[in-house]
């Protein structure tokens, strides 16, 4: 039985995690990226533990337990500082979810990733503009004129993801907001900031969001506000700061503190994707944002792509090359509903983090509330590819 060669389309956190949980499987594949260098611009990305629990089992523990940071706890607050919700994410979350919740600078988590990946399998500087089906392979085409031949195409190509346009006719939406992004050195900021929380304010049509990263050494923000400027369809764009401290102007000290404190910001404007109603078509799938971009407002996005790709590489374990795509398939009954329960949630979690300060706001915290306890996080936390552990 001769296996499925595999070719994956981008190298950002799902295509790399893809690659590491292929290369651990000894499933062929190859990497396709359009960047000449993996370089990552600095901010920050929270790890909860359904996908941590899988970066530990590709052998990513080392790196997590030095580069990252066990975050203690979630707290909310109202935009000037009113406490609102708490969850703990310390031991309790760590012992029923058998790993910790972490904050980590995605430049290395992408590193650990990359430290994964077999350098001979990772082939930079090769954007791709064509999907072709030739009888029972798929033809893709790069910049530069070049094709590779392959049994499955996996598009990890992120929110434009050029195999997404070859499957499906549809274009991101802006969603209307923006975020800043960005890490401010912990020795900028006072001793209160330095304690291993997640943080977020909410306020009327904007929120704030920050956590220490690299080891304690740095404080990473996200604040997403109504976009002032036309979207921008690139990546992102470097800001002057006072942009971020006068979209947060009055707002609660410690956010002030940090908006004060920063010196590289980047922009971001926002794009939202409606979920499709199939993953695979024929031997050619999709994962991470090219299959189902999410909004921030559930920090899940990175999480999800981590899922998909181990989820697709126990799929593709022992594969031949013609039943591979019925393990496409099988990929796709696993994750839709996964995927689609997340996007969902973010979804309902973005209509109500946005709004004025009233009566509407007062049952929004309830909510809140009832949701910071850990049993009402276990559908998220306790997934498992294949199953619910906790
Ligand atoms: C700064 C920041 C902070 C974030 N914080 C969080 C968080 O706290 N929690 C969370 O879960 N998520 C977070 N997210 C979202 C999360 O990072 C994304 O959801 C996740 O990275 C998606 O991974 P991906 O591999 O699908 O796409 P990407 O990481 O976007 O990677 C796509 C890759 O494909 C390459 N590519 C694109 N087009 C082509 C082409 N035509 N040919 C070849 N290669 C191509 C790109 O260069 C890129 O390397 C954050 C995002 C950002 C930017």
């Amino acid at each position: 039985m001769s296996s499925p060669r595999v070719a994956v389309v981008g190298a950002g956190i799902g295509g790399l995690a893809l690659a590491a949980a292929l290369d651990a499987a000894g499933t062929a594949y190859e990497v396709f990226e359009r960047a000449d260098r993996l370089t990552e611009v600095g901010a920050g990305v929270q790890l909860s533990p359904n996908a941590v629990r899988p970066l530990h089992r590709l052998g990513l523990r080392p790196t997590l337990d030095s580069r990252a940071v066990r975050l203690a706890a979630a707290q909310i607050h109202g935009w000037s500082g009113r406490p609102v919700a708490r969850t703990e994410l310390g031991a309790a979350c760590e012992v029923r979810f058998g790993a910790p919740y972490l904050g980590m600078h995605r430049a290395d988590l992408r590193d650990a990733l990359h430290a994964r990946v077999d350098p001979t399998r990772l082939h930079l500087g090769r954007p791709l503009t064509r999907v072709d089906r030739d009888g029972e392979e798929v033809v893709l085409t790069f910049a530069d004129g070049r094709t590779h031949r392959a049994d499955v195409v996996v598009g990890a190509d992120g929110l434009r993801s050029a195999v997404r346009a070859a499957l499906v006719p549809d274009t991101p939406v802006f969603s209307g907001l923006g975020v800043f992004r960005g890490l401010v050195p912990m020795d900028r900021l006072p001793a209160g900031a330095r304690a291993p929380v997640a943080r977020m304010w909410l306020g009327p049509g904007r929120h704030f969001v920050c956590y220490p990263v690299s080891g304690g050494r740095a404080l990473g923000f996200a604040a997403i506000a109504p976009l002032r400027r036309p979207p921008v369809e690139s990546w992102s764009v470097t800001v002057d700061p006072a942009e971020l401290v006068a979209a947060f102007d009055g707002w609660h000290a410690p956010v002030a503190a940090v908006a004060q404190a920063a010196r590289e910001v980047r922009y971001w404007a926002l794009w939202d994707r409606e979920p499709l109603t199939a993953l695979s078509v024929g031997r050619v799938t999709l994962l991470g944002d090219a299959a189902h971009p999410m909004l921030p407002f559930l920090a899940q996005g990175a999480n999800q792509a981590v899922e998909d790709a181990v989820e697709l590489a126990s799929c593709l374990t022992g594969a031949s090359r013609a039943d591979a795509p019925d393990r496409l398939l099988r990929y796709q009954r696993q994750r839709m509903p996964r995927t689609t329960a997340v996007q969902s949630a973010s979804r309902a979690q973005a209509r109500h983090m946005h709004l004025a300060d009233g009566p509407e706001q007062a049952a929004r915290d309830v909510a809140l509330r009832q949701a910071a306890d850990l049993d009402a996080r276990a559908w998220l936390y306790g997934y498992e590819p294949g199953g619910v552990a906790a």
